[in-house]
């Protein structure tokens, strides 16, 4: 069939419009229509040539919600019709990993959805006869897309496109890594790199979990108001700190963190919010994504004064069994969504979407279709 899809065709170009043909589903796999995609940094980041991954011609978008169209054989979890959420992050509940409960890293498909293909090895899109990728195994800047059964999570129907189509990246990115990786406890003391689509998430799941400062770190004094509607109890414009950001923030919480999150991708700033985590059991969440070559450092002593480092994935989240409730959460309104999505157009416009980015204007854009 012919979908219209977003093209990724070189590093650092813009997408570009193309109509696009597109192999129905085979075994385990899934056509899905997809009705919206929000537009996340690691988008951009693979599209500016960054990415140790990033391969083109592809497709790219990971932040989407649809409806199933057709199932192919063996697909027995999904029918056509269903409401889904595709998952860059899958959950097989089958291999090693899922079967361990100590990680959300489902490895059942990641080494050919890190090659751009389905799990046979080969790609459903095709345009001019010649192969293009999928990307993260869900290519959501097109209409359509075919996504493995394990790689879907479904969500109640009355659920709108393009809110929840958030909860594909996002909003589980920032809340769980709260919940489920740092796991912050009432009365800690937060502090937030980056009041980005993912910092403001990481927020609103301090304050859920029912952390006392909330404090967040940016250079764009635009970010202070929406994240204070959020939880945030003191805003630091990192470009008006005079001498050391790290004593500031340490004198601050006076003596450190109890948890600090890192939503840039910036290794300056991971090392940063390492050492602004409490001596003795401050703990460092790296959600940022680094380019190829980046690398982060610290004095070892900063470890062996018992502050921890780590790092969060889709949240820690596992997405078919997670992901549904997450769209319960934001249905009853116990988060919100609808504030941070600042933008919407039609996916013709989807270079506006990096744009804005770009500038520090949009929190998040979704595209419709
Ligand atoms: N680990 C994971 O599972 C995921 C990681 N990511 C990554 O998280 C990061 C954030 O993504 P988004 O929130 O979508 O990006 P964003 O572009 O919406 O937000 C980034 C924020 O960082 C701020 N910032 C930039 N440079 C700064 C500096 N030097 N000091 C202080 N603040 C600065 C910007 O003003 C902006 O508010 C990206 O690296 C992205 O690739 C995104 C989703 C999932
Ligand atoms: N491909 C990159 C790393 C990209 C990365 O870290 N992706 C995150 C999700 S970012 C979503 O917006 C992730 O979950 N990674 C786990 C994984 O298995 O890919 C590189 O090679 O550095
Ligand atoms: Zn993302
Ligand atoms: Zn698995």
């Amino acid at each position: 069939m012919d979908v219209r899809a977003a093209v990724a065709t070189k590093a650092g170009a813009p997408l570009t419009i193309e109509t696009v043909q597109l192999e129905g589903p085979r075994a385990g796999e899934v056509l899905v229509e997809i009705k919206a995609s929000g537009v996340c940094h690691t988008d951009l980041f693979t599209l500016s040539g960054d990415d140790p991954e990033g391969l083109f011609p592809a497709i790219l978008g990971h932040e989407g919600a649809g409806v199933v169209v057709e199932v192919g054989a063996g697909v027995t979890t999904l029918k056509p019709g269903d409401h889904v959420i595709p998952l860059y992050t899958p959950e097989c509940r089958t291999c090693s990993y899922c079967l361990s409960r100590k990680t959300n890293l489902c490895q059942a498909i990641r080494e050919t959805q890190g090659r751009g293909v389905m799990p046979d090895g080969t790609s459903r899109f095709k345009m001019g006869g010649k192969e293009v990728l999928h990307y993260m195994g869900t290519s959501t800047f097109a209409n359509y897309t075919v996504v493995p059964e394990i790689a879907l999570a479904k969500i109640r129907e009355d659920a709108p496109f393009e809110k929840v189509c958030y909860i594909g990246c996002g909003v589980t990115t920032g809340i769980g890594a709260v919940i489920n990786t740092a796991k912050v406890e009432p009365g800690d003391n937060v502090i937030v790199f980056g009041l980005g689509g993912i910092g403001l998430n990481v927020i609103q799941g301090a304050r859920m979990a029912g952390a006392d400062m909330i404090v967040g770190v940016d250079i764009n004094p635009a970010r202070e108001a929406l994240a204070r509607k959020f939880g945030l109890t003191h805003f630091v414009n990192s470009n008006e700190v005079e001498g050391d950001l790290v004593q500031y923030l340490v004198g601050l919480t006076k003596g450190g963190a109890d948890h600090t999150f890192e939503c840039i991708g910036n290794v300056k700033l991971m090392r940063q919010a390492l050492e602004c985590a409490h001596k003795g059991w401050g703990k460092s969440t790296i959600i940022g994504v680094a380019g190829a070559g980046q690398e982060i450092a610290t004095r070892p002593f900063q470890l062996v004064t018992g502050r921890v480092w780590q790092g969060s994935a889709f949240g820690g989240a596992r997405g078919r069994t997670d992901v549904p409730k997450i769209v319960d959460w934001y249905m009853d309104g116990k988060i919100n969504i609808d504030d941070l999505i600042t933008h919407v157009m039609p996916i013709d416009k989807i270079n506006d979407a990096f744009q804005l980015m770009k500038d520090g204007t949009s929190i998040r854009s979704v595209v419709t279709f």
